[in-house]
């Protein structure tokens, strides 16, 4: 992060899917790295789809670009923390190597984000006992990451066993702050309790990464009433880029400018690329920034 207390990246997600690699699977690298710069982003996270660290930081360079971090698919509950930390560590490594800031941690053990089930009323409960081994497993991979100067940011998500406000109230609870950090993801709090100005205001100190995703309500409400799936809401439109939809990204700019956060906000609209141009939607979202996003900062100074 350097000087620069907020870096603004946007993820591949708008461009090819990693819960769905056949949606454009045609969007090369090149094409996605260079529409970013287009878009006139700083950064991005690690899609599925990267190459080996050295070739994707010569891509990187001759673009003047940074990677924020990438997801990981922890299993603590279903595995145990030492099976997670193997494939944990080589993950922290290339993570390293690319000069990331954050390892995106999500539990996976019973998730229903891959499958056909309605992502709406059919999330997972973890018990007592497996909320204990989450947190404890979750303080080890968090000293794990610090070994290669990262951050474990937690990422509550839809479909999970840490997915509505009271479950990452646990969560927090459960792991040491000192190791374990939250992601903020707007549109995953959203679709899921409707409040998530709570959450951020809750929990601003152990947030160090953040998710800009809107929400189309009408769209939100037709696949809750169509009982649809995770990747069948997103692909039907459940979710766009800041300013497009109905969560008001200014009140949780200026929270975030008011705390002092200092960090990443990734912009991650999944949708269908060959529905919603991919960078049509970057360049949607970067006049949202400048436009509505960016003037606040002034006013945050002059408060300050
Ligand atoms: O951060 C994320 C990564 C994706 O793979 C996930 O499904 C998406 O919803 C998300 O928020
Ligand atoms: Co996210």
């Amino acid at each position: 992060m350097e000087d620069k207390k907020i870096a603004w990246g946007i993820a591949p997600i708008g461009w090819r899917n990693d819960d769905i690699p056949e949606i454009g699977a045609e969007n090369t690298l090149s094409h996605l790295l260079s529409d970013i710069v287009v878009a006139g982003f700083e950064g991005t996270e690690v899609g599925g789809f990267f190459p080996k660290h050295n070739v994707l930081n010569k891509e990187l360079q001759l673009r003047h670009l940074k990677i924020a971090g990438q997801w990981f698919s922890s299993f603590i509950i279903r595995d145990g923390v030492e099976e997670a930390s193997k494939a944990f560590h080589k993950h922290c490594e290339y993570l390293k190597a690319v000069n990331a800031a954050v390892a995106v941690v999500s539990e996976q053990t019973y998730s229903i984000q891959g499958t056909d089930k309605n992502v709406f009323n059919e999330k997972p409960y973890f018990t007592d006992k497996e909320w204990d081994q989450l947190g404890q497993g979750l303080n080890q991979l968090g000293k794990i990451a610090e070994e290669y100067g990262l951050k474990l940011v937690f990422h509550h998500h839809m479909g999970t066993g840490v997915q509505t406000l009271a479950e990452i109230d646990r969560l927090m609870e459960n792991t040491d702050p000192n190791h374990v950090h939250l992601l903020y993801d707007t549109g995953h709090i959203y679709v899921s309790d409707a409040d998530y100005m709570t959450l951020l205001n809750k929990h601003i100190n152990r947030i160090h990464h953040v998710h800009f995703k809107d929400v189309r309500q009408a769209v939100k409400e037709q696949c809750e009433r169509e009982g649809k799936s995770f990747l069948q809401s997103f692909l039907t439109g459940m979710f766009t880029v800041p300013g497009d939809g109905c969560i008001d990204f200014t009140e949780v700019y200026k929270t975030l400018l008011e705390t002092n956060y200092s960090g990443w906000i990734v912009i991650e609209a999944e949708q269908d690329p060959s529905v919603a141009h991919p960078l049509e939607y970057a360049l949607k979202a970067r006049n949202y920034i400048n436009e509505e996003l960016l003037p606040l900062e002034n006013g945050s100074l002059i408060k300050a």
